[in-house]
């Protein structure tokens, strides 16, 4: 699969309105442990973990959060002593951000602007670099793989999490979590935006950034619990650092 902009996209912005208008819609209930973002909020204790130990412990540390949406990963790494900046191109989101965490007394700068815009004033500036879950909804991967590499500094690490594109993935995160079991809204994802774990190895690759580690996230409908998992069949994060 080849990654061009998608018609809808604005020129000049690495940005898909359509996408960016989704999230607005959704975004006041963001924080609802058992609104549409309920797979976040599950998800969210395994990917800090697996953020915090294989970037050897954020705290104290700059890291930038791109795609921060409403902000729930980025207000756990600040919990956990992380001086975050969260960066999205939703108003909503970032409005639902800002109130939470001002609500929850966690620092957080939260900015609305995209990874490539932010990158003119922040060239190797983050420790870490984080952007889960943002991929498939861009239209040129690339140019932001791009940005999180020339934002990290040498040795720094940057993480991205998607979504596999194969059959059980469009079982699993389409057919049984948005139509069956209504965990997302119908039409969150477009299943040919998924990114095989081969493809963003190849965009990850065309940078100075080595991926170190894969991991998978999967999802048991009966017990309502996410785990790690060797397989990246459907979810799955990746662990890349920046050659020193
Ligand atoms: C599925 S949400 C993920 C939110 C967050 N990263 C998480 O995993 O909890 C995707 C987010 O990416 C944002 N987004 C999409 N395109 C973007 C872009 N080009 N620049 C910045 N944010 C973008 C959307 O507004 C949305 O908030």
């Amino acid at each position: 699969m080849t990654y061009s902009p998608s018609e809808q996209s604005s020129p000049s912005l690495n940005v898909d309105p359509q996408e960016i208008a989704k999230f607005e819609a959704m975004a006041e209930s963001w924080w609802d442990p058992n609104g549409d973002f309920k797979p976040l909020h599950q998800l969210n204790p395994l990917r800090l973990n697996y953020i915090d130990r294989t970037s050897k412990g954020i705290f104290g540390k700059q890291v930038l959060d791109v795609g921060c949406g409403g902000g729930i990963l980025a207000e756990s790494m600040a919990r956990i002593g992380a001086n975050v900046t969260g960066l999205d191109m939703g108003e909503e989101p970032l409005e639902v951000a800002k109130l939470h965490a001002l609500e929850a007394g966690v620092s957080v700068n939260y900015l609305k602007n995209t990874a490539e815009a932010h990158r003119d004033d922040h060239k190797e500036y983050y420790d870490v670099v984080t952007c889960m879950e943002m991929l498939e909804h861009v239209p040129d991967p690339q140019s932001v793989i791009q940005a999180c590499c020339d934002m990290v500094k040498p040795g720094g690490y940057v993480f991205f999490s998607t979504i596999n594109r194969n059959l059980m993935s469009y079982i699993q995160t389409i057919v049984g979590a948005e139509y069956i079991l209504k965990m997302l809204p119908v039409g969150t994802h477009e299943h040919a935006k998924f990114i095989k774990p081969s493809e963003l190895i190849a965009l990850v690759d065309n940078t100075d950034l080595i991926c170190r580690d894969a991991l998978g996230i999967t999802y048991n409908p009966l017990s309502g619990v996410f785990k790690y998992t060797p397989s990246v069949d459907v979810n799955y994060m990746i662990a890349t650092q920046k050659v020193d």
